[in-house]
């Protein structure tokens, strides 16, 4: 992104995403994940610059390349949807959730508007808020009127960006089984969530990224059972949880904008050494100098 600084928000990002896979994306707060889920949709700002593709399945569309006309009538919300992370601002502000939702079956299905409740009941939308406007509603039901948008058109891919931001623990879980349930008929969903037990539950793929960068990705079984994560920030995040070892990693991730040249946790790694001055590359399912060395020591502790 260009203004007077310079962010490599995303770099190097490399991974596939099957028919029928969910794919969680983990990381830390400003890791870049939303920016890029709105990469893939054409949704960065103006003064955004991004490099690469991202081919979708069928025809192969490149969603990097596309113009914004077949993006906007082609692709958003049919092929490629989004659960916004802030749904505040994608819903409409002047129009009730009733209209939206009546709205995108038409346009999306074809259907006459009465599917807005269907759609609405799909992410646990209560059908006696239909007619509220946004601003009328709580974070958490905005974002249930968000997902439930996202879902109508039954894309083959789904962005899901933090679905389960201000909802308590029986409706992340409705809410997720709901997005898996997209999958299942040669859907693919990229979950991107702070919610590791969110991911734990759906994903059978785990991506981890730290300084805009995919440092892991890994199965999600192996991931969060055994053996476990591979790279020391991933380990490091699975035991900051409270279920776990409840120990946050030390220090804090790096500016985007003035990022090290080696690798960019090297600052906040307990295995950091000389070798670690250069950039490690991402190879196997993993980026890290270490990885057999630190497996090792998890095997002689254990
Ligand atoms: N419009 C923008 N202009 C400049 N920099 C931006 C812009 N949007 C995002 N960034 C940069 O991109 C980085 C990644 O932001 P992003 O929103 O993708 O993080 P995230 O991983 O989704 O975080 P969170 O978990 O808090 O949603 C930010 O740290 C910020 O430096
Ligand atoms: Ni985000």
């Amino acid at each position: 992104m260009r203004d007077e600084a310079y962010v490599r928000a995303v770099t190097d990002v490399s991974f596939d995403l099957a028919a029928g896979e969910c794919l969680a994306l983990v990381g830390e707060s400003g890791c870049g994940k939303s920016v890029l889920a709105s990469a893939l949709l054409g949704l960065l700002p103006g003064n955004a610059s991004v490099a690469g593709s991202a081919l979708l399945g069928g025809d192969g569309l490149d969603l990097l390349a596309a113009d914004e006309r077949v993006l906007a009538r082609e692709v958003r919300g049919r092929r490629v949807a989004l659960v916004p992370q802030s749904p505040a601002a994608h819903l409409t502000p002047v129009r009730t959730v009733r209209s939206q939702l009546a709205e995108a079956v038409r346009e999306l299905t074809g259907a006459s508007g009465e599917g807005a409740a269907a759609a609405a009941e799909r992410a646990a939308f209560p059908l006696d808020h239909l007619d509220r406007y946004p601003h009328e509603l709580s974070g958490g039901l905005a974002q249930r009127a968000a997902t439930a948008l996202a879902l109508v058109g039954d894309a083959p891919l789904l962005l899901a960006d933090e679905p389960t931001t201000g909802l308590d623990r029986d409706l992340v879980e409705r809410t997720v089984d709901e997005l898996r349930r997209h999958t299942g008929d040669h859907r693919a969903l990229l979950l991107i969530t702070h919610d590791l037990a969110a991911a734990e539950r759906i994903a059978d793929r785990v991506a981890v990224m730290y300084a805009g960068r995919v440092v892991e990705v890994a199965g999600a079984a192996a991931f969060f059972g055994a053996p476990g994560p591979r790279h020391p920030y991933a380990r490091g995040l699975l035991n900051a949880l409270p279920e776990r070892e409840f120990t946050p990693i030390p220090g804090m991730p790096p500016e985007l904008g003035a990022l090290p040249d080696g690798c960019a946790f090297a600052a906040r790694c307990e295995g950091v050494s000389e070798a670690c001055g250069v950039l490690p590359e991402f190879v196997a399912g993993v980026a890290c100098h270490h990885v057999g060395h630190l497996d090792q020591a998890e095997v002689a502790r254990a």
